[in-house]
């Protein structure tokens, strides 16, 4: 589309202008020969095409400035479809050309009378000169109007972007007097507009700090704005050509929100469900049904089971089975956070000035996680002196902040969990009795592994699988000696050190199956030392004499040494000096056992 056609009002109006000053018609055409502006005669054919071949056609491709004084006389006109028809005696045209040099269009000035066309051939240099600084105008009107569009476009795509932000955004001028804000800021700040038009920042925000820019600044609203007794973060940015043209960006979103949402990204919890948890074994398909069956309640939930055994699957499944599954599943690691600043960990503090140094304030996991699920991990390790006070909380739903006087009020439900001996710590009054009553309302345990070595063989596989996705490795599978060593091993990290071997396979061992020999040395002697002299292993309801148990238990240790010394003649002397043997004695019942 021609540009020139996007003002033709404009030009129009320019058209008429100089008609006025000149006294004569005017008419103004676009680089495709249309006529946008006339006056006069020709104003009723605005919006036409030219004919074809007139004179304007020469200033459109040579960029010149044209004049026909003598219609019948100009070789400009001979070309021209309408000539017989025209009643142009004299006309003079003039280019509109962009910055560019692109011909945009023409401004032509036409006599139809002898009076009309003495003036135009009088002034011809006058007229040029004239029409010179009208068209490089036009041109520059364009530019101006393109401008304008552009910027009214970006105006759009910011406000678009703003407004589809999810936190609040607030542009102030270079004093801080509110200029625009987007949609988010009412919902963030829970205000209105009224609240926020012709306001400065500090009439908002009770102690913004304007030095530390690009931080976050802990703040809250105004005591007139202060509904819910909100904190907020507001982070800061300038715009600044000089010193005189400056204005700044204020982002700001709900303290809590944005802290959860760094746990959320931090914590990707929502997948994790009871079809997490493997395992057909009698014991730990009892356990996975009294999980699912007190889900949906609120009563608190106390995990028992030893190291690695999936404490927190389950207490995650749990979660995210009930009906809190929408809000926070908040996991506190008891053990790893010095005594300390454990307190602060589960009940936040405020913001205090100390010796006039601002401390910002932070908040609590317990506040995090309203409407949610706290995970107590390993709760003996909860000092004793937070102890009452955590009981307090739990049967008051509500705390106070370090340092504050105002009551926050919570409705939380606790899982907890411990792999320690808890009767102990009870006796030796390093628990309080009161507090394990308050927790331990629905205790569930887990099996270690070793109980049920029939799962072993199901999660290694679906860990196999698992890591040789993760790794992006071709899937592989493993040996069935493999298996069997895994279902005797005891496995005192239970399925935690499971994966983490299974992990280690299928970083080193290249071959598709994943035989004993890949095992790493360290599961070689924990095997050693704790399984071939294991004598709980044996199967008391299987009928076999002794010696086939004997003989049985010879065999599986000559094979964990040839897995683990290797079968060259070397290693075999080694085995046999380390089993005290002959090599020859060694070497009949490696006959014997047809695993030579
Ligand atoms: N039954 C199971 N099926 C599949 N994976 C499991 C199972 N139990 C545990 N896991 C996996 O084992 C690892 C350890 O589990 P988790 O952290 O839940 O155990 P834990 O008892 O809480 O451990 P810790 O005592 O070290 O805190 C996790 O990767 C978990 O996914």
């Amino acid at each position: 589309m021609n540009e020139l056609k996007n003002i033709a009002v404009h030009v129009q109006e320019v058209a008429e202008a100089i008609s006025a000053i000149l006294e004569i018609d005017v008419t103004i055409i676009t680089n495709d020969l249309i006529r946008i502006a006339a006056t006069g005669k020709y104003k009723r054919y605005i919006g036409e095409q030219l004919p074809s071949g007139c004179s304007y056609e020469y200033i459109l491709k040579n960029k010149r400035p044209e004049s026909v004084i003598e219609r019948n006389l100009s070789d400009r006109c001979v070309n021209c479809s309408f000539i017989e028809n025209c009643s142009e005696i004299a006309n003079i045209g003039y280019p509109i050309l962009s910055k560019e040099n692109e011909v945009l269009g023409v401004i032509g000035l036409i006599a139809f009378d002898k009076d009309k066309k003495e003036y135009i051939n009088e002034n011809l240099s006058n007229i040029n000169l004239f029409l010179n600084k009208l068209s490089s105008l036009l041109a520059g009107n364009l530019k101006y109007e393109e401008t304008i569009k552009t910027l009214s476009l970006k105006n759009k795509e910011f406000s678009n972007i703003a407004n589809s932000l999810e936190y609040g955004v607030i542009l102030t001028d270079k004093d801080k007097k509110i200029l625009n804000y987007n949609k988010k800021t009412l919902e963030v700040l829970n205000c209105r507009h009224m609240d926020l038009n012709n306001k400065y920042i500090f009439d908002i925000f009770e102690n913004i700090n304007n030095e530390n820019l690009f931080e976050n600044n802990i703040v809250s609203l105004k005591e007139d704005l202060n509904v819910n007794n909100e904190e907020f973060l507001v982070k800061y940015m300038v715009n600044s050509l000089n010193d005189d043209m400056k204005s700044y960006i204020y982002q700001i979103s709900k303290y809590s929100n944005a802290i959860l949402n760094a746990y959320n990204i931090i914590d990707a919890n929502e997948n994790i469900n009871f079809h997490n948890i493997l395992g057909q074994s009698i014991s730990i398909q009892n356990t996975i049904t009294l999980a699912k069956q007190i889900s949906s309640g609120n009563s608190f939930v106390m995990i028992r089971g030893e190291e690695g055994t999936g404490k927190e699957l389950f207490a995650r499944s749990i979660h995210n089975s009930s009906n809190r599954a929408d809000h926070p599943f908040i996991k506190i690691d008891c053990k790893n956070i010095p005594d300390n600043l454990l307190e602060a960990e589960f009940f936040g503090y405020t913001a205090n000035n100390i010796n006039g140094t601002q401390k910002q304030g932070r908040i609590g996991k317990f506040e995090l996680a309203n409407r949610g699920t706290i995970f107590l991990d390993e709760i003996t390790s909860i000092p004793l002196h937070l102890q009452p006070k955590l009981l307090k909380v739990l049967t008051e739903n509500s705390f106070h902040r370090l340092g504050s006087k105002e009551k926050v009020n919570i409705d939380i439900r606790i899982i907890s969990s411990t792999s320690n001996n808890l009767e102990e710590a009870l006796e030796d009054g390093l628990f309080m009795k009161d507090l394990y009553y308050k927790l331990n309302v629905i205790p569930i345990n887990i099996p270690p592994l070793r109980e049920r070595s029939n799962d072993v063989e199901i999660i290694a596989n679906s860990k196999l699988k698992e890591y040789c996705q993760i790794l992006n490795k071709e899937q592989k599978v493993f040996s069935e000696d493999l298996i069997n060593i895994f279902k005797n091993s005891n496995w005192k990290g239970n399925i935690k050190e499971l994966e983490k071997v299974v992990e280690y396979l299928v970083n080193i061992c290249d071959e598709k199956t994943i035989g004993p020999n890949c095992l790493p040395n360290f599961f070689n002697e924990f095997y050693l030392d704790n399984n071939i002299e294991n004598y709980e292993n044996v199967n008391t309801n299987q009928k076999s004499s002794l010696q086939d148990l004997t003989e049985n238990f010879e065999k599986k240790v000559l094979s964990v040494y040839l897995d683990k010394y290797g079968n060259s003649t070397k290693s075999k002397q080694k085995i046999a000096d380390l089993l005290e043997i002959n090599l020859s004695t060694l070497y009949r019942k490696l006959y014997r056992y047809e695993i030579i």
